[in-house]
């Protein structure tokens, strides 16, 4: 079974008078430790991808399942405990919060966590390790480049060891050589923390780093190189 599976996945939105429909009928599978990138022009639902998967938003039909749960069966509240446990999410702008030090920017997931402080601790400091920011953890966001905050929001995506995490746009408000910082990041989260990750990006180049390149066509997955939208960016 796959770590994350998509059956038939619908969902729309009404404009006005019409309707479109970002997502229909998809149906994906992607296996534990894999690192998948999802390309396509703007306005084609890839964030509407990313919300389904981490249960942000619900789709019209289909099912999602990860790790063998139905998320799209759970409550509201069953689906907040649901993704503070198992699911990580990197936006494009960190999202810090600046009154917080970098430490405790990390340590907030796993407050929503039956964990004990030492355990807590733990968590964070791994993960700040991970990222290779331990000596910044007393910092407070603007104390960091813009690199380092992204940094410190991959730490925060990762502490509660999620089994998924999503990435929507990382390296988008990024210089090319901070840029290239953070896609060493995340492969080497990949590849050597065995994390799986589905990465939406507009840039090519950032795409290449994972293991498996999908692109979003009108509606349907398709895999990267068999799209007419291909040199769209
Ligand atoms: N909550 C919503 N209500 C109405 N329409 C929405 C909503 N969320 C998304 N849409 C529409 O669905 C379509 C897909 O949006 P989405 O943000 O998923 O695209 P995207 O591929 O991520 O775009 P971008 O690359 O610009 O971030 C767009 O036409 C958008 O306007």
């Amino acid at each position: 079974m796959a770590l994350v599976e998509l059956h038939n996945v619908s969902k729309s939105f009404r404009k006005g008078d019409e309707t479109i429909t970002p997502l229909d009928q998809v149906t994906l599978e992607i296996e534990a430790g894999e690192f998948l990138s999802l390309m396509g022009p703007s306005g084609t639902g890839k964030s509407t991808l990313l919300n389904l998967v981490s249960g942000i938003d619900r789709p019209d039909s289909g099912k999602i399942i990860v790790a063998g749960t139905d998320i799209t069966q759970l409550s509201r509240s069953k689906l907040a405990d649901w993704r503070a446990a198992n699911l990580g999410y990197i936006f494009q702008t960190h999202n810090l919060i600046p009154v917080l030090t970098a430490y405790e920017n990390v340590e907030l997931p796993t407050l929503l966590l039956k964990l004990s402080s030492r355990e807590r601790q733990e968590r964070v400091n791994l993960a700040l390790e991970a990222v290779g920011l331990s000596d910044r953890a007393n910092h407070y966001p603007r104390q960091l480049s813009g690199g380092q905050e992204q940094r410190i929001g991959i730490a925060r995506a990762i502490v509660a060891h999620p089994k998924v995490v999503v990435a929507d746009e990382p390296t988008g408000s990024l210089d090319v050589e901070t840029s290239e910082q953070i896609q060493v990041l995340l492969k080497r989260l990949n590849e050597e923390l065995d994390i799986t990750l589905l990465m939406v990006t507009h840039d090519r180049d950032v795409a290449q780093i994972a293991t498996r390149q999908l692109l979003l066509d009108r509606g349907k997955l398709v895999p990267s190189g068999e799209s007419e939208l291909e040199n769209v960016r």
